[in-house]
């Protein structure tokens, strides 16, 4: 079957989606062809595959099409609605949901989709193997790191900035805590740059869609929550040596006794600032700060 046109999705729905609440509808065939392969190209599991933020369904119904074998489908969409997997999409939208109840009726009747009204922030989800999400920019980070300690291969686009800091590497200038933290969880990379022109009504800015391939660190720390707390702590004085952003940020980090982890800590990490510290070398400076500093534990 051909996947549905993205303009008569949007003319079906008879909405005009609203910058206001994060609503741009891909309308790039080309783009939304390419989402699922990213998640195809790493032979990731797919069968119950979680989108946030359906809008008016084009990704949603090439999500559905995973999966399913070319020629099984004798015509009358029957083998189309029991092969391939799973598809549960959230949507906050009142109006876009019930449309998107009313436009896949048959595949939620067949038990392929579930439509769960709601906000990607606080409801409960499913048990999803992958994600493929074209997310809403403004809580773009919140939901990414829901997402994130799930541990489930991710295809999400973003503002293409935020993706670039997400990836970036020490020594950068886009490197950060948001990289820091989104690395801890996974290997990740820039696998499209989409313009603004792909979406209806076009974004402020470019857009970018990144991979997320969940691993274990390369590196062990004892507190995930200190260690994350400890790492945003650092970065707020990037510009500042470790030395002077552990006794700086105490109140940030929880440390008690910040100058107990400077006198214990290596004088070559001390002298460097934040940007040019590995994940590794946070981890094993946050390992010494448990010991040493006197952290409260939340
Ligand atoms: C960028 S649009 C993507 C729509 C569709 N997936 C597409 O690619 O055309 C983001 C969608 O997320 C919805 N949305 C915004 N905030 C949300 C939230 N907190 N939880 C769930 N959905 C949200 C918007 O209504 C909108 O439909």
């Amino acid at each position: 079957m051909n996947p549905r046109d993205p303009d008569a999705l949007i003319a079906r729905a008879g909405v005009r989606g609203d910058p206001d609440r994060d609503q741009h509808f891909l309308v790039d065939d080309r783009v939304l062809d390419r989402l699922p392969t990213y998640l195809e190209e790493i032979d990731a599991d797919a069968s119950h595959v979680l989108e946030i933020g359906g809008g008016t369904g084009a990704l949603t119904d090439r999500l559905l099409s995973m999966g399913r074998d070319a020629g099984t489908d004798a015509g009358d969409g029957a083998a189309a609605e029991t092969n391939g997997g799973h598809v549960t999409v959230v949507e906050r939208d009142r109006e876009l949901a019930a449309f998107l109840r009313e436009e896949f009726a048959r595949e939620i009747e067949a038990d392929r989709l579930s439509v769960i009204e709601g906000d990607a922030l606080s409801v409960d989800l499913p048990a999803f193997t992958a994600s493929v999400s074209n997310l809403p920019y403004g809580v773009s980070s919140e939901i990414a790191f829901r997402l994130l300690p799930e541990g489930r291969p991710l295809v999400l686009m973003f503002q293409r900035e935020f993706a670039e800091r997400m990836v970036a590497g020490p020594g950068t200038s886009e490197y950060g805590r948001l990289s820091v933290s989104t690395q801890h969880y996974a290997d990740v990379e820039i696998v499209e740059s989409v313009p603004k022109e792909a979406f209806s009504p076009p974004p402020a800015v470019q857009s970018a869609v990144i991979r997320a391939v969940p691993r274990e660190p390369d590196y062990e720390v004892d507190d995930e929550e200190f260690f994350l707390r400890f790492v945003k702590a650092l970065f707020t004085q990037r510009r500042k040596t470790i030395r002077n952003a552990i006794r700086n940020t105490a109140h940030i980090s929880g440390l008690s006794e910040p100058d107990a982890v400077v006198d214990a800590a290596d004088a070559d990490v001390l002298r460097k600032r934040a940007d040019a510290m590995s994940p590794a070398a946070f981890a094993e400076l946050a390992q010494l700060a448990l010991e040493v500093g006197a952290p409260d534990r939340e």
